[in-house]
Protein backbone atom coordinates (compact mmCIF):
# COMPACT_ATOMS: atom_id res chain seq x y z
CA UNK A 1 0.00 0.00 0.00
CA UNK A 2 1.37 3.51 -1.23
CA UNK A 3 2.05 6.12 2.04
CA UNK A 4 -0.58 6.98 3.94
CA UNK A 5 -3.58 9.47 2.62
CA UNK A 6 -2.82 13.00 4.04
CA UNK A 7 -4.71 14.51 1.36
CA UNK A 8 -7.60 17.17 2.04
CA UNK A 9 -10.25 17.58 -0.62
CA UNK A 10 -12.42 21.15 -1.14
CA UNK A 11 -15.78 20.50 -3.21
CA UNK A 12 -17.13 23.40 -4.27
CA UNK A 13 -19.36 24.93 -7.08
CA UNK A 14 -22.17 21.14 -6.81
CA UNK A 15 -25.03 23.46 -6.37
CA UNK A 16 -25.55 21.54 -3.58
CA UNK A 17 -24.79 22.41 0.31
CA UNK A 18 -24.25 18.61 1.22
CA UNK A 19 -21.87 18.40 -1.34
CA UNK A 20 -19.79 21.20 -1.43
CA UNK A 21 -17.38 21.66 1.53
CA UNK A 22 -14.27 20.04 2.90
CA UNK A 23 -13.50 16.21 2.88
CA UNK A 24 -10.76 14.94 5.07
CA UNK A 25 -8.86 11.53 5.09
CA UNK A 26 -11.61 8.50 5.69
CA UNK A 27 -11.29 6.83 8.83
CA UNK A 28 -13.69 3.80 7.81
CA UNK A 29 -11.97 0.50 9.25
CA UNK A 30 -10.71 -2.41 6.77
CA UNK A 31 -13.54 -3.60 4.71
CA UNK A 32 -13.83 -5.80 1.88
CA UNK A 33 -15.70 -2.76 -0.53
CA UNK A 34 -19.02 -3.89 -2.83
CA UNK A 35 -16.27 -4.95 -5.58
CA UNK A 36 -14.66 -7.46 -3.13
CA UNK A 37 -11.51 -5.20 -2.90
CA UNK A 38 -9.82 -5.32 0.37
CA UNK A 39 -9.81 -1.62 1.74
CA UNK A 40 -7.69 -0.06 4.10
CA UNK A 41 -8.04 2.60 6.23
CA UNK A 42 -7.83 6.02 4.27
CA UNK A 43 -8.07 3.71 0.97
CA UNK A 44 -11.36 2.23 -0.68
CA UNK A 45 -10.90 -0.18 -3.87
CA UNK A 46 -6.77 1.18 -3.63
CA UNK A 47 -7.56 4.38 -4.40
CA UNK A 48 -7.67 6.60 -1.97
CA UNK A 49 -11.13 7.83 0.00
CA UNK A 50 -12.07 10.70 2.10
CA UNK A 51 -14.98 11.54 4.38
CA UNK A 52 -16.66 15.18 4.96
CA UNK A 53 -15.23 16.69 7.65
CA UNK A 54 -18.64 17.74 9.34
CA UNK A 55 -19.75 14.29 9.14
CA UNK A 56 -22.99 14.84 7.18
CA UNK A 57 -23.00 12.65 5.03
CA UNK A 58 -24.62 9.27 4.39
CA UNK A 59 -22.23 6.94 3.89
CA UNK A 60 -18.37 6.56 4.41
CA UNK A 61 -15.83 7.15 2.62
CA UNK A 62 -18.15 10.41 1.31
CA UNK A 63 -15.57 10.78 -1.65
CA UNK A 64 -14.41 7.51 -3.22
CA UNK A 65 -13.38 5.51 -6.18
CA UNK A 66 -16.27 2.76 -7.33
CA UNK A 67 -14.74 0.24 -9.35
CA UNK A 68 -18.45 -1.00 -10.03
CA UNK A 69 -19.74 2.27 -11.26
CA UNK A 70 -15.36 2.93 -12.78
CA UNK A 71 -15.99 6.72 -11.54
CA UNK A 72 -15.44 8.63 -8.73
CA UNK A 73 -18.38 9.12 -6.67
CA UNK A 74 -19.76 11.61 -4.28
CA UNK A 75 -21.95 10.84 -1.47
CA UNK A 76 -24.76 12.86 -0.37
CA UNK A 77 -27.45 12.61 2.24
CA UNK A 78 -29.68 10.60 0.62
CA UNK A 79 -27.35 8.51 -1.50
CA UNK A 80 -24.88 9.14 -3.66
CA UNK A 81 -24.08 10.65 -7.22
CA UNK A 82 -21.46 9.43 -8.93
CA UNK A 83 -18.91 11.77 -10.60
CA UNK A 84 -16.66 10.79 -13.22
CA UNK A 85 -12.78 12.47 -12.81
CA UNK A 86 -10.17 12.67 -15.29
CA UNK A 87 -7.26 11.60 -13.06
CA UNK A 88 -7.26 7.85 -11.66
CA UNK A 89 -3.82 7.69 -10.14
CA UNK A 90 -3.61 6.28 -7.05
CA UNK A 91 -1.80 9.60 -5.80
CA UNK A 92 -3.76 12.60 -7.55
CA UNK A 93 -1.11 15.70 -8.71
CA UNK A 94 -1.66 17.92 -5.25
CA UNK A 95 -1.23 20.95 -8.02
CA UNK A 96 -3.95 20.19 -10.00
CA UNK A 97 -7.74 21.46 -9.98
CA UNK A 98 -9.75 18.32 -10.68
CA UNK A 99 -12.86 19.14 -12.99
CA UNK A 100 -15.33 16.57 -12.68
CA UNK A 101 -19.05 16.29 -13.46
CA UNK A 102 -21.78 15.53 -12.82
CA UNK A 103 -23.27 13.36 -15.28
CA UNK A 104 -25.93 15.34 -17.50
CA UNK A 105 -25.84 18.25 -15.12
CA UNK A 106 -23.88 21.47 -15.70
CA UNK A 107 -21.23 23.14 -14.71
CA UNK A 108 -19.15 21.23 -12.99
CA UNK A 109 -18.26 21.54 -9.74
CA UNK A 110 -14.36 21.86 -8.61
CA UNK A 111 -12.40 19.57 -6.72
CA UNK A 112 -9.59 20.70 -5.17
CA UNK A 113 -6.79 18.83 -3.60
CA UNK A 114 -4.72 20.43 -0.59
CA UNK A 115 -1.68 18.96 1.28
CA UNK A 116 -2.50 19.91 4.18
CA UNK A 117 -5.29 20.22 6.82
CA UNK A 118 -6.71 23.64 5.92
CA UNK A 119 -8.45 24.42 9.06
CA UNK A 120 -5.09 24.35 11.00
CA UNK A 121 -3.86 27.69 9.31
CA UNK A 122 -6.97 29.76 8.33
CA UNK A 123 -6.56 33.47 7.22
CA UNK A 124 -8.27 36.15 8.71
CA UNK A 125 -8.84 39.88 7.99
CA UNK A 126 -10.44 42.50 10.20
CA UNK A 127 -12.86 44.49 9.14
CA UNK A 128 -12.94 47.86 11.07
CA UNK A 129 -15.48 51.29 10.88
CA UNK A 130 -17.82 53.57 11.89
CA UNK A 131 -21.31 52.08 12.49
CA UNK A 132 -23.09 51.55 9.08
CA UNK A 133 -19.29 52.54 6.94
CA UNK A 134 -20.38 49.94 4.76
CA UNK A 135 -18.64 46.62 6.63
CA UNK A 136 -21.05 44.12 5.75
CA UNK A 137 -22.49 45.37 2.77
CA UNK A 138 -18.69 45.05 1.15
CA UNK A 139 -17.86 41.87 3.19
CA UNK A 140 -21.29 40.41 1.95
CA UNK A 141 -19.90 40.75 -1.85
CA UNK A 142 -16.42 39.48 -0.80
CA UNK A 143 -18.26 36.31 0.40
CA UNK A 144 -20.48 35.76 -2.77
CA UNK A 145 -17.90 37.39 -5.30
CA UNK A 146 -14.34 35.95 -4.24
CA UNK A 147 -15.02 32.92 -1.96
CA UNK A 148 -14.55 34.41 1.40
CA UNK A 149 -16.29 33.55 4.15
CA UNK A 150 -18.01 36.58 5.97
CA UNK A 151 -18.73 36.58 10.02
CA UNK A 152 -19.79 39.48 11.45
CA UNK A 153 -19.58 39.71 14.99
CA UNK A 154 -22.44 41.79 15.57
CA UNK A 155 -24.74 38.98 13.84
CA UNK A 156 -23.45 36.26 15.58
CA UNK A 157 -24.31 38.00 18.65
CA UNK A 158 -27.70 39.19 17.83
CA UNK A 159 -28.47 35.08 16.92
CA UNK A 160 -27.07 34.49 20.44
CA UNK A 161 -29.19 37.15 21.62
CA UNK A 162 -31.78 35.89 19.65
CA UNK A 163 -31.35 31.93 20.54
CA UNK A 164 -32.06 32.95 23.52
CA UNK A 165 -29.34 31.48 25.68
CA UNK A 166 -27.72 31.99 28.91
CA UNK A 167 -26.50 35.46 27.71
CA UNK A 168 -29.26 36.12 25.31
CA UNK A 169 -30.35 39.39 28.30
CA UNK A 170 -26.90 40.60 28.76
CA UNK A 171 -26.10 40.66 24.93
CA UNK A 172 -29.50 42.95 25.18
CA UNK A 173 -28.24 45.39 27.38
CA UNK A 174 -25.24 45.67 25.92
CA UNK A 175 -26.21 46.51 22.31
CA UNK A 176 -28.66 48.88 23.39
CA UNK A 177 -25.75 50.60 25.22
CA UNK A 178 -23.92 50.53 21.78
CA UNK A 179 -21.00 48.86 24.05
CA UNK A 180 -18.75 46.29 24.18
CA UNK A 181 -19.65 42.73 24.58
CA UNK A 182 -17.28 40.58 27.24
CA UNK A 183 -14.87 39.28 25.15
CA UNK A 184 -15.01 35.90 25.95
CA UNK A 185 -18.80 35.36 24.48
CA UNK A 186 -17.73 36.87 21.42
CA UNK A 187 -14.43 35.33 20.68
CA UNK A 188 -16.40 32.08 21.68
CA UNK A 189 -18.91 32.78 18.90
CA UNK A 190 -16.54 33.76 16.19
CA UNK A 191 -14.15 30.43 16.98
CA UNK A 192 -17.21 28.68 16.76
CA UNK A 193 -18.30 30.02 13.92
CA UNK A 194 -15.21 29.42 12.11
CA UNK A 195 -15.01 25.93 12.76
CA UNK A 196 -18.61 25.11 11.93
CA UNK A 197 -17.98 27.02 8.25
CA UNK A 198 -14.26 25.47 7.72
CA UNK A 199 -15.66 21.92 8.31
CA UNK A 200 -18.69 22.35 6.01
CA UNK A 201 -17.01 24.68 2.95
CA UNK A 202 -13.34 23.59 3.97
CA UNK A 203 -12.83 27.87 2.63
CA UNK A 204 -10.18 29.04 5.07
CA UNK A 205 -10.27 32.89 4.38
CA UNK A 206 -12.38 34.51 7.01
CA UNK A 207 -13.33 38.34 7.24
CA UNK A 208 -14.53 39.00 10.48
CA UNK A 209 -16.59 41.95 10.64
CA UNK A 210 -16.34 44.79 13.42
CA UNK A 211 -14.03 42.69 15.50
CA UNK A 212 -11.67 43.69 17.79
CA UNK A 213 -13.30 46.97 18.87
CA UNK A 214 -10.80 47.40 21.54
CA UNK A 215 -7.65 46.19 22.88
CA UNK A 216 -9.06 44.10 25.07
CA UNK A 217 -11.27 42.66 22.26
CA UNK A 218 -7.40 41.94 20.87
CA UNK A 219 -5.90 40.03 23.54
CA UNK A 220 -8.86 38.01 23.74
CA UNK A 221 -8.52 37.09 20.31
CA UNK A 222 -4.54 36.19 21.13
CA UNK A 223 -5.71 34.22 24.56
CA UNK A 224 -7.88 31.91 22.80
CA UNK A 225 -6.46 31.45 18.79
CA UNK A 226 -2.77 31.79 20.16
CA UNK A 227 0.44 34.61 19.22
CA UNK A 228 1.42 32.45 16.72
CA UNK A 229 -0.68 33.46 14.24
CA UNK A 230 0.01 36.05 12.15
CA UNK A 231 -1.38 39.48 12.83
CA UNK A 232 -4.19 40.02 10.55
CA UNK A 233 -4.45 42.97 8.23
CA UNK A 234 -7.13 45.58 8.95
CA UNK A 235 -9.04 46.58 6.50
CA UNK A 236 -10.25 50.30 7.84
CA UNK A 237 -13.49 51.83 6.89
CA UNK A 238 -13.37 55.68 7.47
CA UNK A 239 -16.55 57.43 6.85
CA UNK A 240 -17.57 60.56 8.57
CA UNK A 241 -20.44 60.63 11.08
CA UNK A 242 -22.43 62.27 9.13
CA UNK A 243 -22.57 59.56 6.16
CA UNK A 244 -23.18 57.26 9.07
CA UNK A 245 -26.18 58.69 10.15
CA UNK A 246 -27.63 59.18 6.93
CA UNK A 247 -26.75 55.79 6.06
CA UNK A 248 -28.09 54.19 9.03
CA UNK A 249 -31.34 56.00 9.16
CA UNK A 250 -31.71 54.52 5.70
CA UNK A 251 -30.88 51.14 6.87
CA UNK A 252 -33.63 51.81 10.00
CA UNK A 253 -36.17 51.06 7.48
CA UNK A 254 -35.93 47.84 7.09
CA UNK A 255 -33.13 46.42 9.40
CA UNK A 256 -35.32 45.75 12.44
CA UNK A 257 -31.93 46.53 14.44
CA UNK A 258 -32.87 47.99 18.02
CA UNK A 259 -29.84 50.26 17.39
CA UNK A 260 -30.81 51.95 14.60
CA UNK A 261 -31.91 54.82 15.50
CA UNK A 262 -29.77 58.36 15.68
CA UNK A 263 -29.14 58.22 19.59
CA UNK A 264 -28.13 54.78 19.20
CA UNK A 265 -25.67 55.41 16.63
CA UNK A 266 -24.45 58.25 18.42
CA UNK A 267 -23.34 55.84 21.41
CA UNK A 268 -22.20 53.66 19.38
CA UNK A 269 -20.14 55.89 17.61
CA UNK A 270 -18.42 57.61 20.86
CA UNK A 271 -17.72 53.69 21.49
CA UNK A 272 -15.96 53.24 18.21
CA UNK A 273 -13.89 56.70 19.06
CA UNK A 274 -12.65 55.66 22.80
CA UNK A 275 -12.39 52.24 22.35
CA UNK A 276 -12.36 51.12 18.82
CA UNK A 277 -9.50 53.97 17.74
CA UNK A 278 -6.64 53.03 19.91
CA UNK A 279 -6.75 49.01 18.62
CA UNK A 280 -7.04 50.59 15.04
CA UNK A 281 -3.59 52.81 15.84
CA UNK A 282 -2.50 49.70 17.14
CA UNK A 283 -2.58 47.97 13.72
CA UNK A 284 -1.77 50.87 12.35
CA UNK A 285 1.92 51.14 14.49
CA UNK A 286 2.28 47.40 13.16
CA UNK A 287 1.52 48.22 9.68
CA UNK A 288 -1.46 46.13 8.98
CA UNK A 289 -4.26 48.66 8.49
CA UNK A 290 -5.15 49.07 5.04
CA UNK A 291 -7.40 52.25 4.49
CA UNK A 292 -10.33 52.23 2.57
CA UNK A 293 -12.83 55.66 2.53
CA UNK A 294 -16.29 54.14 2.36
CA UNK A 295 -17.98 57.16 2.03
CA UNK A 296 -18.08 56.64 -1.69
CA UNK A 297 -20.53 55.00 -3.79
CA UNK A 298 -20.67 51.33 -3.26
CA UNK A 299 -19.12 50.79 -6.64
CA UNK A 300 -15.96 52.99 -5.84
CA UNK A 301 -16.10 51.16 -2.60
CA UNK A 302 -15.79 47.84 -3.74
CA UNK A 303 -13.33 48.39 -6.14
CA UNK A 304 -10.74 49.34 -3.76
CA UNK A 305 -12.13 46.48 -1.02
CA UNK A 306 -11.30 44.25 -4.00
CA UNK A 307 -7.79 45.43 -4.41
CA UNK A 308 -6.86 44.74 -1.13
CA UNK A 309 -8.45 41.60 -0.67
CA UNK A 310 -7.06 40.24 -4.05
CA UNK A 311 -6.01 36.53 -4.20
CA UNK A 312 -6.57 36.39 -0.37
CA UNK A 313 -9.09 33.61 -0.88
CA UNK A 314 -7.50 31.72 -3.13
CA UNK A 315 -10.38 32.55 -5.68
CA UNK A 316 -8.96 34.61 -8.55
CA UNK A 317 -12.40 34.68 -10.80
CA UNK A 318 -15.75 35.34 -9.33
CA UNK A 319 -18.00 33.06 -7.98
CA UNK A 320 -20.93 33.84 -10.05
CA UNK A 321 -21.62 35.22 -13.17
CA UNK A 322 -22.60 38.48 -12.58
CA UNK A 323 -21.40 41.28 -14.13
CA UNK A 324 -21.25 44.48 -12.68
CA UNK A 325 -22.44 46.26 -9.59
CA UNK A 326 -25.50 48.53 -9.69
CA UNK A 327 -24.61 50.97 -7.34
CA UNK A 328 -27.90 51.42 -5.55
CA UNK A 329 -29.80 48.90 -3.73
CA UNK A 330 -33.20 48.12 -4.20
CA UNK A 331 -36.11 47.81 -1.52
CA UNK A 332 -38.54 44.82 -2.05
CA UNK A 333 -41.55 44.35 0.28
CA UNK A 334 -42.86 41.06 0.67
CA UNK A 335 -46.06 40.61 2.85
CA UNK A 336 -45.24 43.35 4.71
CA UNK A 337 -41.40 43.01 5.51
CA UNK A 338 -38.93 45.07 3.46
CA UNK A 339 -35.69 43.56 2.51
CA UNK A 340 -32.87 45.71 1.21
CA UNK A 341 -31.15 43.95 -2.09
CA UNK A 342 -27.35 44.83 -3.30
CA UNK A 343 -27.93 43.80 -7.32
CA UNK A 344 -26.06 43.22 -9.82
CA UNK A 345 -26.60 44.16 -13.51
CA UNK A 346 -26.09 41.38 -16.17
CA UNK A 347 -26.74 40.68 -19.60
CA UNK A 348 -29.42 37.75 -20.01
CA UNK A 349 -28.58 35.91 -23.42
CA UNK A 350 -31.72 37.68 -24.80
CA UNK A 351 -29.93 40.73 -24.34
CA UNK A 352 -31.69 42.22 -21.43
CA UNK A 353 -30.33 43.77 -18.45
CA UNK A 354 -31.43 42.23 -15.39
CA UNK A 355 -31.06 42.83 -11.69
CA UNK A 356 -29.67 40.11 -9.82
CA UNK A 357 -29.02 40.66 -6.08
CA UNK A 358 -25.36 40.21 -4.90
CA UNK A 359 -26.10 37.35 -2.14
CA UNK A 360 -27.94 34.89 -4.52
CA UNK A 361 -30.99 34.73 -2.68
CA UNK A 362 -33.08 37.27 -5.12
CA UNK A 363 -33.94 34.97 -8.05
CA UNK A 364 -36.44 36.95 -9.58
CA UNK A 365 -35.35 39.03 -13.08
CA UNK A 366 -36.00 42.55 -12.95
CA UNK A 367 -36.15 44.08 -16.85
CA UNK A 368 -35.62 48.10 -17.28
CA UNK A 369 -38.66 49.63 -18.83
CA UNK A 370 -37.00 52.27 -21.04
CA UNK A 371 -40.69 54.16 -21.93
CA UNK A 372 -41.16 54.29 -17.82
CA UNK A 373 -37.28 55.06 -17.28
CA UNK A 374 -37.18 52.68 -14.26
CA UNK A 375 -36.59 49.33 -13.28
CA UNK A 376 -39.46 47.22 -12.55
CA UNK A 377 -40.47 43.67 -12.08
CA UNK A 378 -40.15 41.60 -15.37
N1 LIG B 1 -20.73 52.94 -0.28
C1 LIG B 1 -21.99 53.08 0.11
N2 LIG B 1 -22.74 54.11 -0.31
C2 LIG B 1 -24.02 54.27 0.10
N3 LIG B 1 -24.65 53.45 0.95
C3 LIG B 1 -23.96 52.40 1.42
C4 LIG B 1 -22.61 52.15 1.02
N4 LIG B 1 -22.19 51.03 1.65
C5 LIG B 1 -23.21 50.60 2.40
N5 LIG B 1 -24.27 51.42 2.26
C6 LIG B 1 -25.59 51.31 2.94
O1 LIG B 1 -25.39 51.81 4.25
C7 LIG B 1 -26.09 51.03 5.21
C8 LIG B 1 -25.09 50.48 6.23
O2 LIG B 1 -24.22 49.58 5.58
P1 LIG B 1 -23.72 48.26 6.29
O3 LIG B 1 -24.87 47.58 6.94
O4 LIG B 1 -22.91 47.51 5.31
O5 LIG B 1 -22.78 48.93 7.39
P2 LIG B 1 -21.91 48.27 8.55
O6 LIG B 1 -20.62 48.98 8.57
O7 LIG B 1 -21.87 46.80 8.41
O8 LIG B 1 -22.79 48.68 9.80
P3 LIG B 1 -22.83 48.13 11.30
O9 LIG B 1 -21.47 48.23 11.86
O10 LIG B 1 -23.79 49.05 11.96
O11 LIG B 1 -23.35 46.73 11.23
C9 LIG B 1 -26.80 49.93 4.42
O12 LIG B 1 -28.13 50.35 4.19
C10 LIG B 1 -26.01 49.87 3.12
O13 LIG B 1 -26.79 49.47 2.03
O1 LIG C 1 -17.19 42.38 18.48
C1 LIG C 1 -18.29 42.92 18.74
C2 LIG C 1 -19.24 43.20 17.77
C3 LIG C 1 -20.40 43.80 18.13
N1 LIG C 1 -20.66 44.10 19.43
C4 LIG C 1 -21.96 44.71 19.84
O2 LIG C 1 -22.94 44.58 18.80
C5 LIG C 1 -23.37 45.88 18.37
C6 LIG C 1 -23.67 45.87 16.90
O3 LIG C 1 -22.49 45.56 16.18
P1 LIG C 1 -22.41 45.81 14.58
O4 LIG C 1 -20.96 45.54 14.20
O5 LIG C 1 -22.80 47.22 14.34
O6 LIG C 1 -23.33 44.85 13.95
C7 LIG C 1 -22.26 46.82 18.81
O7 LIG C 1 -22.71 48.17 18.98
C8 LIG C 1 -21.85 46.19 20.14
O8 LIG C 1 -22.77 46.49 21.16
C9 LIG C 1 -19.72 43.82 20.39
O9 LIG C 1 -19.91 44.11 21.58
N2 LIG C 1 -18.56 43.24 20.03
Amino acid sequence: MAEENKYYVTVSGSGLPEVDGLYVPSTEPPKISESGTQSSKGYWNDKMAWDRADRKSARNPALSYSNSYKAWRLCRLDGHLAYTIENEDALPDTSQTWDVYKKGVSPAPTIKVHESDPRLAPSVVFVLGGPGAGKGTMCELAANQLGWTHLSAGDLLRAERKAGGANADLIESYITEGKIVPVEITVGLIKKAMEEALSSTGRNSFLVDGFPRSLENWSGWQGVFGTAMAVPTMLFFECPLQVLEERIMGRAQFSGRSDDNVEAVRKRFNTYKTETMPIVDVFRALGSVVDVDSSKGRVEVWKDVKAALKGGSGVEKPLTERSELAGDNIYVTWEGDTTEYLCFLSQGVDGELYMISADGSFTETYGFNQDEDQWRFA
